[in-house]
């Protein structure tokens, strides 16, 4: 519990073991056991959360698949914690950064390009952290289908490379005082990180390509419990209508309906292929054991998701794709510029 909780002097309401979560009072007409790959108790740190379920993940990544890990569940619930963490509790985030970098320092056969990507989508409006002047991105498609965003990319060759551009994006992204979270998200954030990579003794072999996404969802509210008015209320009305469109998408994906509604908010535009496309994906339902309604809720919908199934490959880039390539080019050349002036 946090400490607004004991404060207030809130009891305990749910029981958690290893792989379950079920409420204490078993008299509950809600009286279901939700059953997951793992549950995390409390003493639990973001590492153990990392190295039971995010490194493989991960290390999927480096292979060439894509992945998404998002955080779910009420305000306040911890989900931001998850993802940032603190000095003493790094998140996922840094924990992830140091997997990528280490592994890329240890793969001496290989070339890399890794760029990050940073946005937020904010009452229905999607913004790039990375660039103040770049805000009303608009969302496109390519041929094939695929979402596309022009958001600022920063290239990346070291962990605090990646963690500047992080707090820089966060220095920018909504937060605001509620009555639940003296810090609440006001919106849902995205952090790609891009892999590139190929065969250093391959000249023309193949490059590689896969994106992580990690995602900070803002959490749902109820205004009764907020007390939220003014622009804290539209926010709040819009973080839980995009919400409920994510609850229908996955709703109708886990029916196996033929048509699903991705187009109805921002969000589950962007996670089109994170929920039910070329994408593998990791869950974190946040909860509080101090609630009764509102952590039933996030089992709930973690549960649906389970159901959902992703079709996922190594992606492979065509030669005019190639960001890799093209930037050793472009090193190439300006060495031989540099070396000409500096003979002339
Ligand atoms: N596991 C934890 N250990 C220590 N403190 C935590 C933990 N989880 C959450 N907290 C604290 O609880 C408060 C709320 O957490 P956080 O901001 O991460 O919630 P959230 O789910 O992101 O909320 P919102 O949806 O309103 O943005 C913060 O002060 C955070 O530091």
């Amino acid at each position: 519990m946090i400490h607004r909780e004991v404060a207030d002097g809130l009891e305990r309401l749910w029981n958690v073991r290893v792989n379950c979560i079920w409420e204490a009072d078993e008299s509950s007409r809600h009286g279901e056991v939700y059953i997951f790959d793992h549950v995390f108790k409390q003493e639990c740190t973001n590492s153990d959360v990392y190295g039971s379920v995010v490194k493989p993940l991960v290390d999927s990544f480096m292979e060439g698949f894509n992945a998404t890990i998002f955080a779910y569940g009420q305000t306040s619930s911890g989900k931001t914690h998850t993802i940032l963490g603190n000095k003493t509790d790094p998140g996922l985030f840094q924990l992830v950064s140091n997997q990528l970098f280490q592994h890329v320092a240890d793969q001496v056969d290989k070339r890399y390009l890794i760029r990050c990507s940073y946005i937020e989508i904010y009452n229905e409006k999607i913004n790039d952290l990375l660039d103040k002047s770049n805000q009303g991105l608009t969302i496109r498609e390519d041929i094939k289908g695929n979402v596309l965003l022009d958001a600022r990319e920063a290239v990346v060759d070291n962990v605090d490379k990646v963690m500047e551009n992080m707090m820089q994006g966060n220095k920018i992204r909504r937060v605001a005082a509620t009555r639940m979270n003296e810090r609440s998200s006001r919106s849902h954030t995205i952090f790609r990180i891009i892999l590139e990579s190929k065969d250093a003794n391959q000249k023309d072999g193949p490059v590689h390509i896969s994106y992580l996404n990690l995602m900070d969802l803002a959490g749902s509210e109820r205004v009764s419990l907020t007390k939220a008015a003014g622009e804290r209320l539209k926010e709040g009305a819009n973080i839980n209508k995009s919400l409920s469109v994510l609850g229908n998408v996955i709703r109708q994906l886990s029916e196996g309906k033929e048509f699903i509604s991705y187009r109805d908010s921002k969000l589950t535009r962007l996670l089109s292929q994170a929920l039910g496309g070329n994408a593998k994906s990791l869950i974190i339902g946040n909860v509080t054991l101090a609630a009764e309604e509102e952590t039933r809720s996030t089992p709930e919908f973690a549960q649906s998701t389970k159901t959902v199934k992703n079709k996922t490959k190594v992606n492979i880039l065509s030669a005019t794709e190639e960001t890799l390539q093209g930037y050793q080019n472009l090193t190439r050349d300006l060495e031989t510029r540099l070396k000409s002036r500096q003979l002339s």
